[in-house]
């Protein structure tokens, strides 16, 4: 680490940022002492002036503290501008993100020094249109983080509450969610009604601005944004109550199937995985309960369960950990899927897999250009490079951020380089910012749409709610296979919306879907 600091000339710090356990802002505030001790190695061994990324998600003003902390303990003459640049992928699909992003903020000192080392990682970004690059304060940018993550989980927690609505009354909540999502003010995206959102980042980030609001006597506002919090709580255990009630109000000794461990599809994380809350809430039934999950490993399950107040030996008494999913089925009352992933759809294929509510799909289904949104990376401008400047600066990365395998050719190449720089990356770039576009992605969603006719439009919305009928080619689970070891009746509980209820109806399950009225309603 000493030696990549030395030879690096720009340093993305992306170290953990997790909710503090104990003392003072206990489950809200962010824990910084990562943040503070790869901050304190920096300054330690910096023999000459460095540009510091702030990427990792942290609570406004950490970069004037981490300012700080570089000035008291640097070497003589060594400077440091702290920049943010806050991460915006999304677990699964961080390579994709990483190579077209909506946006990447740049945010400075409002100083030339600033000015310059915020041109200077814009340079990094060669592959992004230079429109998306936005440059801003650096308290803007901090908070610009914490809020898109509020902004995102809090149209979850909406679209859950009102999935409480629909089966309660008979509406279905995937028809809300189409129907509100092709307003272009509302959108298409987070709508998806869910068993709850999981994640290392949602919940830590409210509770981060919770913890903030509370620190400025805004008490309103911590309220507001605590109940997003409280809502997705509530969802969870929603479920779980109506399990019990379908399953003739005990689930003593019955076996409960768990299809999907981690918080969604793609990913083995399993932070703030919903999983978690369901195997609480179940064994506090005295049932038994079969987990399977593609990829999460199992002493990663065990470990989670423990850690989350579980007691090994007790768990293991009640819970088994299957490597094939039709043992873990075989003999269920009742299996839940609790993650999204595509080998458990029975729904017509996507581009994007069965569960896929993008742009894309919905252009598709109304025979418009899918391709209508797509920004070539190949037209990304942003190569203008200062008389004198440093083209790409030496960096190096602390932590994760999602951190993807693949690169693109430039950040390779940037990351390899082995030379030992002596300059000053803020004295060999220009001092002037690029001038700030305007910023935003016009979609063309609802126009596309509009061209559809009604039929079409019929057809979309069996695509969203059920399905078009085209058998799948992927390795998906047989429904067919379960029902044949299953204990009757038998039940299945769709905490995702990837199911097609219907064609399960017909192999004799009973299903309940969340937003959808069932047994209950
Ligand atoms: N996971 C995501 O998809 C994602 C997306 C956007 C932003 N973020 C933010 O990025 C940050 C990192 O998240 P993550 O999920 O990658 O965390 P992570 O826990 O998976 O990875 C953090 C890494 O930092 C390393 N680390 C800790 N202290 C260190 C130190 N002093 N020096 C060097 N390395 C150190 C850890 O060993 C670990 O490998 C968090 O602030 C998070 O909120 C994460
Ligand atoms: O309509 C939806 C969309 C998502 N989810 C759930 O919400 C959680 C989070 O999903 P997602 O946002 O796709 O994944 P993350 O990897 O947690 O990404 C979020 O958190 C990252 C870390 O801060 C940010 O960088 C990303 O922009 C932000 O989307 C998961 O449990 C999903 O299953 C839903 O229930 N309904």
């Amino acid at each position: 680490m000493a030696s990549a600091i030395t030879k690096a000339d720009l340093i993305f710090v992306c170290v953990n940022t997790p909710t503090k356990k104990s003392g003072i802002g206990k489950d809200y505030a962010c824990d910084l002492k990562y943040f503070e001790a790869a901050t304190r190695k920096i300054a330690e061994v910096a023999a000459n002036d460095k540009i510091i990324v702030e990427k990792s998600t942290v609570p406004c003003k950490t970069a004037q503290r981490m300012r700080e902390i570089l000035e008291a303990n640097c070497s003589p003459g060594v400077r440091f501008e702290v920049l943010s640049n806050p991460e915006f992928s999304s677990e699964g699909s961080a390579v994709s993100d990483l190579l077209n992003p909506d946006r990447v903020l740049i945010g400075s000192d409002t100083s030339a020094m600033g000015a310059s080392a915020a041109a200077c990682l814009s340079r990094v970004y060669s592959w992004v249109p230079r429109e998306r690059i936005i440059f801003m304060s650096l308290w803007s940018s901090e908070l610009s983080k914490l809020a898109a993550n509020a902004l995102l989980a809090q149209r979850i927690s909406s679209i859950n509450a009102l999935s409480a609505i629909c089966e309660a009354t008979g509406a279905n909540i995937n028809e809300i969610s189409y129907a509100c999502g092709l307003d272009r003010r509302i959108g298409y995206h987070m709508l998806k009604a869910s068993v709850g959102f999981g994640g290392s980042c949602f919940r830590k980030d409210i509770l981060s601005l919770v913890y903030l609001a509370e620190s400025l006597h805004l008490s309103e506002v911590a309220d507001y944004w605590r109940s997003v919090v409280a809502i997705n709580e509530y969802q969870k255990c929603r479920l779980t109550r109506r399990i019990i009630h379908c399953l003739f109000d005990t689930l003593t000794d019955k076996k409960i199937t768990i299809l999907g461990f981690s918080y969604k599809k793609d990913t083995s994380d399993t932070r703030e995985t919903p999983a978690i809350t369901l195997v609480q809430n179940i064994l506090a039934e005295r049932s038994k309960i079969s987990i399977y999950d593609p990829q999460v490993p199992e002493p990663q399950i065990w470990q989670e369960l423990v850690e989350n107040g579980g007691k090994l030996e007790e768990l293991k008494n009640r819970v088994t950990i299957h490597h094939d999913v039709y043992e873990a089925c075989d003999g269920s009352d009742a299996i839940i899927v609790a993650t999204e992933w595509d080998e458990f759809s029975n729904k017509a294929i996507t581009p994007n897999g069965p569960s896929a509510w993008t742009p894309s799909t919905i252009l598709r289904a109304v025979g418009a250009n899918g391709n209508r949104n797509h920004i070539p990376t190949s037209q990304a401008v942003c190569s203008e490079t200062a008389p004198g400047c440093v083209s790409v600066p030496a960096i190096s990365i602390f932590g994760g951020c999602g951190t993807p395998s693949r690169l693109p050719a430039s950040i390779d190449s940037v990351i390899c380089r082995d030379d030992s720089p002596s300059r000053s990356p803020m004295h060999s770039v220009g001092s002037r910012l690029p001038p700030c576009a305007p910023r935003g992605r016009q979609g063309s969603l609802v126009s596309s749409l509009s061209t559809g006719g009604a039929s079409e439009r019929a057809d979309t919305i069996a695509m969203f709610i059920g399905g078009d009928g085209e058998e799948n080619k992927m390795n998906r689970l047989d429904w067919g296979r379960v029902a044949l070891g299953m204990r009757k009746p038998m039940f299945v509980f769709d905490g995702r919306g990837i199911l097609d209820a219907d064609k399960l109806r017909k192999l004799g399950f009973r299903v309940e879907a969340i937003g959808v009225p069932g047994a209950g309603y």
